[in-house]
């Protein structure tokens, strides 16, 4: 293993471990200098860590600096939410279990040099050799690592697809990957839907995040091709209780009662797939599931702030819960209208069903009659979705108020192998041993 810090690690940012992990990255691109681009992404990224060990003494997770790629668990998870986000699905064209291994050691070895503030391969945008294309698009040379986070998941179809085993997988599939039923009201868009293997990438820069991505694409290209992609910005979802909370396109507060980094009981219980949990080789991982949910922004914003704030059980200033004055003041479910988002999404009310959440808002565009296509791609890790993410939504999709002013339009569960704990490990290496 390397002598980075883990992503475990990343949530106590003191300067010293800010000052590690930047004498880290310089070796890794010492290491790796073959071209001059190398030079300028990690010469900014040092820059970057006397900024972020001044923000670290104030308590605040760094930005810029990189978030630790190797760890028991993927980064992009229980890691401090960065602002933006580009999640793509890939479907798998090979027929060829080899090809995809390559595959995804190659893309782990680009993941982590991109964590770290550096070019997607060796040679970088700039190849000695100028008649050959570059390896690295080069539209992020100069940026800092701006806290990128690369995540994978499996989906259903990467096990089997249209009953047939593609890649020997079909025993390996985790009993809890199956495709989410269909929820009352859903309107899913199949092109917005599924994948095979999805990439969650966060970052602090768009320009990093969408680098990151079209750089695996353009590395798997022949072997695997892009099904469907979707850009966020504005976090609607914290993990770092201590910064101030995000608010989402209806104008409230998200993410108050949301599993923090540090709460590692809730973390164990409820996120990573455990010790005891099928399968092995997903253990210390964990599932995601990805809703896009359109918001019908033009009809809330024409709802009073009195019906918006019993619409989510919460007041829109502060966040406090109904009947309370302060944000942080835990939900009382007997003070709350009977039904209100945050009563029927509760743990409390759902036989303590916990996911941590980490969406991000979207706008794409127009919908060509008058309204924007706004709304909230929702992100869900949890440790089973059969008592996560699934129970919670049928008991919403029948009762939320909420239902009046959303639409799901675009869904997918991933299976999320454990984190790469060293440079010769890599993504899905305990799926495929
Ligand atoms: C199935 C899970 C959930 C979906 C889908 C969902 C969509 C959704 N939520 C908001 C806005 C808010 N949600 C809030 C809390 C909240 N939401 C869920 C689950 C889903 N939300 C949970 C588990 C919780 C926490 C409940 C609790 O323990 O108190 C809040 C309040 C602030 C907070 O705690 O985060 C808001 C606001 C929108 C707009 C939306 C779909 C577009
Ligand atoms: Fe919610």
């Amino acid at each position: 293993m390397s002598s980075e810090p883990t992503n475990d690690e990343s949530t106590e940012l003191t300067p010293e471990v800010s000052r590690r992990r930047a004498l880290g990255i310089a070796g890794l691109g010492a290491a790796a200098i073959g071209g001059l681009a190398y030079v300028g992404r990690e010469a900014v990224a040092s820059a970057d860590s006397e900024k972020a060990s001044a923000l670290a003494a104030g308590g605040l997770a760094p930005r810029g600096l990189p978030i630790a790629f190797h760890g028991p668990h993927q980064a992009g998870i229980a890691t401090p939410v960065q602002d933006r986000l580009h999640f793509t699905t890939f479907d798998v064209k090979t027929e060829n279990r080899g090809e995809l291994i390559s595959l995804l050691q190659a893309w782990t070895r680009a993941a982590e040099r991109m964590c770290s503030g550096l070019d997607a391969v060796e040679g970088g945008a700039f190849p000695r050799i100028p008649e050959y294309p570059p390896g690295d698009t080069g539209e992020a040379v100069g940026l800092p690592a701006s806290r990128l986070t690369l995540t994978i998941g499996f989906g259903p179809t990467l096990f089997r697809k249209g009953g047939k085993d593609r890649f020997g997988l079909t025993g390996r599939k985790p009993e809890a990957l199956e495709d989410l039923p269909k929820f009352r009201g859903d309107t899913l868009d199949p092109l917005r839907s599924g994948g095979d293997i999805a990439v969650q990438a966060c970052s602090d820069d768009p320009q990093v995040a969408v680098h990151a991505i079209r750089n695996l694409a353009r590395i798997g290209f022949g072997t695997v091709s892009v099904r469907w992609s979707q850009l966020g910005f504005g976090k609607t979802s914290s993990t770092t209780p201590e910064e101030q909370t995000p608010r989402n396109l209806f104008g409230f507060k998200d993410g108050t009662n949301n599993p923090a980094v540090d709460d590692t009981a809730t973390l164990d219980q409820h996120i990573w797939v455990g010790a005891e949990d099928e399968p092995e080789w997903l253990r210390g991982g964990s599932y995601l599931v990805a809703r896009r949910i359109r918001m019908l922004i033009e009809i809330w914003d024409r709802t009073s702030l009195v019906e918006q704030e019993r619409i989510i059980g919460r007041d829109k200033a502060e966040g406090a819960p109904a009947g309370l004055r302060f944000e942080r003041d835990p939900v009382d479910p007997a003070k709350q209208p009977p039904d209100s988002h945050v009563l029927l999404a509760m743990p409390e009310t759902n036989d303590g069903a916990t996911i941590l959440r980490r969406g991000y808002s979207f706008v794409d565009g127009s919908d060509g009659l008058g309204r924007l296509d706004a709304g909230l791609f929702f992100l869900a890790y949890q440790r089973d979705p059969r008592t996560g993410f699934i129970p919670v939504q049928q008991k919403l999709a029948r009762a939320d108020v909420l239902n009046e002013y959303i639409r799901h339009t675009g869904s997918g569960v991933y299976a999320c192998p454990p984190g790469v704990t060293g440079p010769d490990r890599w993504w899905g290496d305990t799926l495929f041993a």
